[in-house]
């Protein structure tokens, strides 16, 4: 009963704060979706410490004291009913603390530091707060049986996904994060396309941020069609809700060059007809591999058989 309960406050928080992850959630099966549930409120409590109402009182001690409380959690001392609904997750899936002491890291990272030199500094704080969340998944979706991919290339599928929607997010605020002085863009590459902060600050679209804005939207896609084997060997029943994120996330940068890349006034938006129009297009792609066994079963079969 006490852990029904606490699944269900993750569920009603899952629903109010992430309405497509949710709706990609009821795809999954009872024991799956109750795990991302879990999940979710764990990231989401993470990532409030920092960005949260707040945030400003923030201390080091209290990431400290988050991460000692994720070690309880995962030795199966939750401190209040949301944390018990994740020690169940982790008692049910074989989840590694890894990723989540990871995003901790990216959170204290984020509350030093506003500016990175180049793409392998933003790669790592990506990988932290995002890429982890990928990896997090994994043991929960499951891979298929049918895989014929090693899992080391599925996890790093889901991290490839974590990362091109976090790079997705930075290139849709731009201009929010300007005003409250972060500026999560490589230093280096603003330099090469003759731009700094204060371009950004004054919010002038020039031909330069276009061309820079078309280098970043194409770095984030590359991380989209990395992601795209990956999450066509997902369990079956947790492929959808995968697809449908990668398609609205790529809809998203669609956005930001149908607004001529102005994003530093305008925030790109997919709308709630074009999140559900991307629903069976999602269902199609989530049926692919089922489709690639089909022929790899038949081309094996022509093989046997010489093709008669
Ligand atoms: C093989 C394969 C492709 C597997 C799929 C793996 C998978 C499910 C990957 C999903 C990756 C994903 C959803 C990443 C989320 C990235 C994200 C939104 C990070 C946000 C970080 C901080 O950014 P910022 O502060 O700039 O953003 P806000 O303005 O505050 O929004 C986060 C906020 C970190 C915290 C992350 C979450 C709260 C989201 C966690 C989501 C889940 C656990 C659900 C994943 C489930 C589905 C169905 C996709
Ligand atoms: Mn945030």
């Amino acid at each position: 009963m006490f852990l029904e309960e606490a699944y269900e406050r993750c569920k009603k928080i899952c629903a109010e704060y992430a309405k497509t992850f949710y709706l990609g959630t009821r795809l999954m099966t009872e024991e799956r979706q109750k795990a991302i549930w879990a999940i979710y409120v764990w990231c989401r409590r993470t990532d409030d410490l920092v960005d949260g109402p707040n945030a400003v009182y923030l201390s080091s001690e209290a990431l400290d004291r988050w991460e000692e409380r994720t070690e309880d959690i995962f030795n199966g001392r939750p401190y209040d009913m949301l944390d018990a609904a994740l020690t169940d997750t982790v008692y049910k899936f074989p989840l590694d603390i890894k990723p989540l002491k990871d995003m901790i890291e990216g959170m204290r990272l984020d509350t030093w530091k506003s500016r990175y030199a180049n793409f392998e500094e933003l790669y790592q704080y990506c990988y932290c707060v995002a890429g982890t969340v990928g990896l997090m998944s994994v043991p929960v979706m499951g891979i298929a049986p049918e895989s014929h991919l090693s899992s080391q290339s599925i996890y790093d599928a889901a991290l490839s996904l974590g990362i091109g929607n976090q790079l997705t997010n930075i290139l849709r605020d731009v201009g929010e994060d300007a005003q409250r002085g972060r500026v999560y863009l490589p230093q280096d590459e603003l330099a090469q396309f003759g731009l700094c902060d204060d371009d950004i600050f004054s919010r002038k679209v020039t031909d330069g941020w276009r061309e820079f804005m078309k280098k970043q939207i194409r770095r984030a896609r590359f991380y989209f069609n990395q992601a795209e084997e990956g999450a066509s060997q997902l369990d079956k029943a947790s492929r959808w809700p995968v697809w449908s994120c990668l398609i609205i996330y790529r809809k998203i940068l669609d956005a930001i060059e149908e607004n001529a890349y102005d994003n530093l006034t305008k925030r790109a938006y997919v709308g709630k007809a074009k999140k559900l129009l991307t629903l069976p297009q999602a269902y199609t792609r989530a049926l692919s591999m089922s489709n690639l066994a089909f022929q790899s079963n038949l081309s094996c079969e022509k093989h046997i058989t010489g093709g008669q």
